[in-house]
């Protein structure tokens, strides 16, 4: 898909010359985090880092890839993180360039740690840092772009904001095809949103929140890939009203646990939308959830899984971190990489040259 421009074509920052080049760093994330589904996430400190420069005309895409993913993504125009810049460039009207692409990749893939939403928003910061003017992508019009790419704003705003994110869709972008593979790309079902028959026009829409200075995220990430695309394939397209309710009162719940109120994250986390219903394609990480929380610690379904996300109260300082560390390790066992990344306050970060 690639959305047409509104307002005047923007420009390449010098002219788009050989050598012109940005940087940019974006944290993976976790999303849902229990039951807010497709709507909550989490930025991670674990960081992609990529330069983008212009090439001389005619030299075509080269990407070379460090650290997570070398050697088993495709390279050129079916990069994702070039597919992402080119729909940004798009969107503004700017000129594509040839282009070189360097990445050092710290989010694991196929894991719930949002490394597909990383590369997404890092090719729209990318494409922001080789414009003209960079306000042409703001952080609404990177969002929608990015979402729009994603199917989902969860992964993508975490990434693209730092901190917590809620995000969510509105009919009408008055950008025609915006968020157009909700519905084909990762399965979901078609009529949603409700009103826009799931393949209309949309504003993927995020608000930002600062998450509790004591909150401390570990992950417990397997050996295993689990696919977005599978994993979603999944789920019902109706589910009962009573599990509906039930994650309404806990997604509320859930804002303010992150926010103010860390000591509720047990009850906050809990879910019956989507966790029950993709247990089958991972039982080790349906098991060590339900291990977790029978201990009392609260644990989710990182994204789409297979990695496990336990929230705590802590302390920001790495020794705080001990304790919930230690226990999580106790329960999971040698099998899971257990990690402490820290919650990315900061979002994507780019720069030029
Ligand atoms: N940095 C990257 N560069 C290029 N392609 C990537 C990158 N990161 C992810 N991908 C592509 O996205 C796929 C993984 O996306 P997927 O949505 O299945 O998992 P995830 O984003 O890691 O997990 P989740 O969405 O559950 O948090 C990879 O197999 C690869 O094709
Ligand atoms: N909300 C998404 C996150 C993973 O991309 C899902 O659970 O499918």
């Amino acid at each position: 898909m690639t959305a047409p421009s509104a307002g005047t074509p923007a420009r390449l920052r010098d002219g788009g010359r050989t050598g012109t080049a940005a940087t940019a760093s974006v944290p993976g994330s976790s999303a849902n985090l229990g039951p807010a589904f497709d709507a909550v996430g989490l930025a991670l400190d674990l960081r992609d880092e990529l330069r983008v420069e212009v090439l001389e005309p005619g030299a075509g895409v080269r990407v070379d890839v460090e650290g997570q993913g070398a050697g088993r993504v495709g390279a050129g125009e079916a990069h994702l993180v070039v597919r992402a810049l080119r729909q940004a460039l798009a969107r503004v009207g700017a000129p594509q360039p040839d282009l070189g692409l360097t990445c050092r990749n710290g989010v694991p893939f196929g894991r719930g740690a949002g490394s597909s939403a990383a590369a997404v928003v890092a090719g729209v910061v990318l494409a922001r840092g080789l414009l003209e003017e960079p306000g042409r992508l703001d952080d609404g019009t990177a969002l929608d772009v990015a979402a729009g790419m994603e199917g989902h704003p969860d992964n993508a705003a975490a990434s693209l904001l730092g901190g917590a994110t809620l995000g969510w869709a509105e009919p009408g972008s008055g950008v025609e095809g915006a968020g157009s593979e909700w519905a084909g790309l990762e399965g979901a079902g078609a009529g949603w949103p409700p009103g826009d028959g799931g393949a209309g026009a949309l504003r993927w829409r995020a608000v930002r929140v600062e998450p509790h200075p004591d909150l401390v995220a570990v992950l417990c990430v397997p050996a295993v890939e689990l696919l977005t695309a599978h994993a979603r394939a999944l789920l019902p397209d109706v589910v009962p009203h009573v599990d509906a309710a039930f994650n309404a009162g806990r997604a509320a719940l859930l804002v303010e646990a992150l926010v103010r109120r860390p000591d509720l994250l047990l009850p906050a986390t809990a879910d019956r939308l989507h966790q029950p219903q993709r247990a089958a394609a991972a039982p080790a990480t349906a098991a060590l959830v339900a291990d977790l929380r029978a201990r009392g610690l609260a644990a989710a379904v990182s994204g789409a899984g297979p990695s496990v996300l336990v929230l705590g109260p802590g302390a920001p300082a790495g020794a705080a971190a001990a304790p919930l560390l230690a226990a999580v390790r106790g329960v999971a066992g040698p099998t899971w990489d257990v990690l402490v990344p820290g919650v990315a306050r900061a979002g994507a970060r780019w720069a030029t040259g």
